[in-house]
């Protein structure tokens, strides 16, 4: 039988549309206000959710559950017991897949094979991953000399940071939260979630998951609502919190930052990016193509890795424009769950003007549409959604706008180079410094170029292949602080130094 996640997303469905309140010391509750927000099918306009927006009595009351879940059962329990839970929470979300990724697919729209191949097993290995490491990483300690012959003894201890903020952007939801709420939980810290307004369901269904396995009431709280002036504001100034971690716009980042000031507040940032793919003559040219397509057009452009300049080496230059072009105008636009479409829309209406007035900004600058630029003609059904068309443009000078900001669209810019120290100085020609994929069978070349391209994270004939023991991270305005494997445990957790006279 349908759960009642499904049900609720099922077009077919007469359910009525979701409730989705504030997860609060294990409860789900509604604002003390009243005030609530709807949520609208990037698919089709329908609202299909209505959400409790947290005001300043909620984030106090999940702040101070999460403060008290801390100094109390949460707070007592050894390493090894903390990791069982935490193995229990990945089981169980193991258990309700197909209830993560209807809701993941109500909130998104994008198509089912997103869900399932990208973006909803990253959640069960989020919390597997780190609940491994907390147990199997070595601390450190130095033996001493001292003057009077006896020397002393010095190791280290990791102390969990406290209360972690956790605000969350709207394009990979669970991926995303859980990538900062595993590691957190694993290094002893509890948390208050702010997801995006715009994608409310996997953090509130994670909830449930939180009470089914037990993981002690207050570890894990959501209070759901906006940025400026709302829930997201209110926990980022919220002086019970200990550290934030973001993920959003660079511009959020730098509110965030300022808030985080007051009370002297770590921050860890993963931002905006406007990343470039390398593409040299002696590629697998198809394999190429299939992996700038991807990094250009997966999950409709909505991803911070994904590639918005793409540098083509001259003497493939006009066919691969073909062959992407080829690709992106083969794409199936559909609902989420319908086997035969592969395409899905945009988060919303809003974000779409935002990358239509990219669409007209780039013709307005001169560039060459290889193809789209505009909406597809959709069924009566779904004309309502947020839906574009993938785009590629060529001939556009570097100093174009659609070159140089973060669209976070399915588009991309190509131009084609003639060596390699050209390609690097474009490709490193930007504030951001996120992700670049490169590809090239020349060994000595992929290892020398992937080392001067100025970003966290370097691809070579490959695109978001990732494994989460590795550093992850921007440089620039893309990011502050490295998180993943043994990294993620220097933002979660305080090193402390014992000292101890022999
Ligand atoms: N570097 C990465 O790993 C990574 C991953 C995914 C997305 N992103 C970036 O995220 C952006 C898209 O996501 P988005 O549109 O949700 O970003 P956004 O910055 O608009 O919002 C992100 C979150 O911040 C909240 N927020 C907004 N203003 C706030 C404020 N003043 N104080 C506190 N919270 C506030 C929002 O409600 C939302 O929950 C893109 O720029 C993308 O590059 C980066
Ligand atoms: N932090 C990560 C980013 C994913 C971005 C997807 O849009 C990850 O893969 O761990």
């Amino acid at each position: 039988a349908q759960s009642s996640i499904s049900r609720a997303y099922d077009p077919s469905s007469e359910v009525e549309k979701r409730q989705i309140e504030n997860f609060i010391a294990g409860a789900f509750v509604p604002a003390a206000s009243g005030k609530r927000f709807e949520k609208r099918s990037p698919v089709d306009g329908r609202v299909i959710a209505s959400i409790a927006e947290a005001g300043h009595a909620e984030v106090d009351a999940a702040v101070g559950a999460a403060r008290a879940a801390l100094n109390g059962e949460w707070g007592r329990l050894t390493t090894d017991q903390r990791v069982d839970l935490l193995h229990g929470v990945a089981d169980e979300i193991t258990r309700r897949f197909d209830d993560f990724v209807a809701a993941e697919m109500a909130d998104t729209g994008q198509p089912r094979h997103v869900m399932t191949h990208a973006f909803i097993p990253r959640g069960a290995a989020n919390f597997k991953v780190f609940a491994d490491i907390i147990k199997n990483v070595p601390t450190e300690a130095f033996q001493m000399a001292t003057p009077d012959g006896r020397g002393a003894l010095n190791y280290a201890i990791r102390v969990p940071k406290g209360v972690i903020g956790v605000v969350c952007p709207w394009n990979a939801p669970f991926l995303l939260m859980t990538w900062k709420v595993g590691p957190a939980l694993a290094c002893g810290n509890t948390v208050v979630v702010k997801p995006s307004e715009e994608t409310p369901n996997t953090a509130a269904l994670l909830g449930e998951v939180m009470n089914t396995v037990g993981v002690p009431k207050g570890v894990y709280n959501v209070v759901h609502g906006f940025g400026p002036n709302s829930a997201g504001e209110f926990l980022t100034q919220h002086l019970g919190v200990d550290a934030i971690t973001f993920t959003g716009e660079t511009r959020t980042g730098a509110a965030i930052m300022k808030a985080a000031s007051e009370g002297m507040r770590d921050v860890s940032f993963e931002l905006g990016g406007k990343n470039a793919g390398l593409v040299f003559a002696d590629c697998d040219f198809d394999a190429a193509v299939d992996g700038i397509f991807r990094s250009a057009f997966l999950n409709s452009g909505q991803v911070c890795l994904g590639t918005e300049r793409v540098y083509v080496e001259r003497p493939i230059f006009e066919c691969f424009v073909s062959a992407l072009k080829e690709k992106a105008e083969a794409v199936t636009f559909g609902r989420p769950d319908d086997p035969s479409a592969d395409y899905g829309p945009l988060i919303s209406h809003e974000h779409r003007q935002k990358v239509l007035s990219y669409y007209k900004k780039a013709v307005e600058e001169g560039a060459t549409v290889v193809t789209g630029g505009g909406v597809p003609v959709m069924p009566e059904d779904l004309a309502e959604g947020a839906w574009v068309q993938p785009t590629i443009w060529t001939g556009l000078p570097e100093t174009a706008w659609v070159v140089r900001e973060e669209i976070f669209g399915p588009c991309c810019h190509i131009r084609p180079f003639d060596d390699e120290a050209e390609v690097i100085t474009l490709a490193n020609a930007t504030e951001y410094g996120l992700s670049t994929t490169i590809w090239t069978t020349n060994l000595s070349r992929a290892h020398r170029v992937a080392a001067r391209v100025d970003v966290g994270i370097a691809w070579v004939n490959s695109w978001f292949l990732r494994d989460l023991r590795t550093a992850f991270g921007g440089s620039k305005q893309s990011g502050i602080g490295r998180e993943g494997g043994v990294h993620s445990l220097e933002f979660y957790t305080e090193l402390r130094n014992v000292c101890v006279k022999l």
